[in-house]
């Protein structure tokens, strides 16, 4: 999807990968902005026709910790279902947490009311996937922009208005299309009305839930080249969920990689992209359009089957099911998220048979499913 998609080079300026995992999930050098320790969000299921009870749990996230520094961009990538949107929606507290802890500049808000959120509401924004579903077809862009100002009572110094051609200038819109409805834009050129709504309030975080999956190939790249003009020229840090390794690579400085409800990986980019050590990073990896195994010589997994349902995840580790490495103590021992001999600071991967330090080819392929496996066996046989 994103072969085509030219972005500017990534420039090392942001906040250094930390120097210790001591945290549990490795933090930006720069002062910590967003901590989340052992985060879960486990959506009830109800059975029964007459009367209701409570039969089981979505696991959508289930003890999750990373952290985040000021100016820091933190990429985080999975496969569809793995609860990424749901690790971004605790964040911005749209979603009530089961379990864990959310701290925001030192002040635990995990379960903060709506009233208790107020003063830092303005600081963490969110950015959504679809522009066409997040902007009111009814309202002109003057309104929309000026809205997150209405709703917190802000007046900035020359006016609403002024501050919203600003706003429409640094997304590079023009200010006379102030009074313009959402209609009478391209699909990109509402990307950056949102884009400017999460600037209207000087965020320090914001939360973008796939904000370029929804745009042809050939705008996803001016938009993600938006975006990361606005991380470091404005030095606002950045939790950026996409299911596509090639947009996060360019865009953040750590990556966490995320399986059924769990990071599996997480660290510098270097290390994720030259020296990733999970088998599941290394599957994503090998899937992404830029590992073409005729060019660099990297191994193709094919990451085949489903991930299975986080209503009753597998015991132990949870990609044992589709890992080509897995052995007994998979099924029972849960690798715990830390720094693997091998790894750097503030790089840690939670499995028990890690991989290579290494991204260079394998002597034959892997394929995850043992069905596709036999399939392929069979039709090889078939003259
Ligand atoms: N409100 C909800 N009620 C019940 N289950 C939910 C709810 N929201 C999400 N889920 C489930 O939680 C799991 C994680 O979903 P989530 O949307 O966070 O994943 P994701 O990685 O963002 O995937 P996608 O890229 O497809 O959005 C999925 O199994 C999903 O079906």
């Amino acid at each position: 999807m994103s072969e085509q998609v030219t972005l500017d080079q990534p420039e090392d300026t942001a906040p250094e990968p930390a120097k210790d995992g001591a945290s549990g999930a490795g933090a930006g050098g720069g002062e910590t902005l967003l901590e989340v320790s052992g985060l879960q969000k486990y959506f009830p299921i109800h059975g029964g026709f007459i009367v209701k009870r409570r039969v089981g749990d979505v696991r959508a996230v289930d003890g999750v910790d990373f952290s985040i520094a000021a100016g820091e961009s933190l990429g985080m990538v999975g496969e569809s279902g793995c609860g990424k949107s749901t690790t971004g929606r605790l964040v911005t507290r749209l979603l009530e947490p089961t379990g864990g802890k959310i701290t925001y500049a030192g002040q635990d808000i995990t379960h903060r009311s709506r009233k208790e959120l107020a003063p830092i509401r303005s600081e963490i924004q969110m950015i959504f996937q679809d522009p066409y579903a997040s902007l009111n077809p009814r309202q002109t862009v003057g309104s929309i922009v000026s809205a997150p100002m209405e709703i917190n009572d802000i007046n900035p110094s020359g006016g609403r208005e002024k501050r919203v051609r600003e706003l429409l200038e640094i997304v590079g819109l023009n200010p006379e299309h102030y009074n313009r409805f959402p209609h009478e834009f391209s699909g990109g050129q509402r990307q950056r009305i949102g884009v400017a709504r999460a600037l209207a309030l000087d965020p320090k975080l914001i939360v973008a839930d796939e904000p370029v999956s929804a745009l042809d190939v050939s705008i996803q790249a001016q938009v993600v080249n938006l975006l990361q003009r606005v991380q470091k020229e404005l030095g606002i840090a950045f939790l950026f969920i996409a299911h596509d390794l090639a947009i996060v690579r360019h865009f953040s400085q750590r990556i966490a990689v995320m399986y059924l409800g769990k990071i599996v990986e997480i660290g510098d980019r270097a290390s994720i992209y030259e020296r990733p050590r999970h088998p599941y990073t290394h599957a994503l990896l090998s899937a992404a359009p830029e590992a073409d195994p005729d060019d660099d010589g990297r191994e193709r997994i094919r990451l085949a089957g489903d991930v299975p349902s986080p209503i009753n995840p597998p015991s132990g580790c949870r990609f044992r099911t589709r890992c080509w490495k897995a052995q007994d103590k998979c099924a029972t021992e849960e690798p715990p998220l830390v720094q693997i001999g091998g790894n750097v600071a503030g790089h840690l991967t939670a499995c028990h048979f890690p991989e290579e330090p290494t991204i260079t080819a394998r002597k034959e392929d892997i394929v995850l499913d043992p069905a596709l496996a036999a399939i392929e066996e069979a039709a090889e046989e078939t003259p």
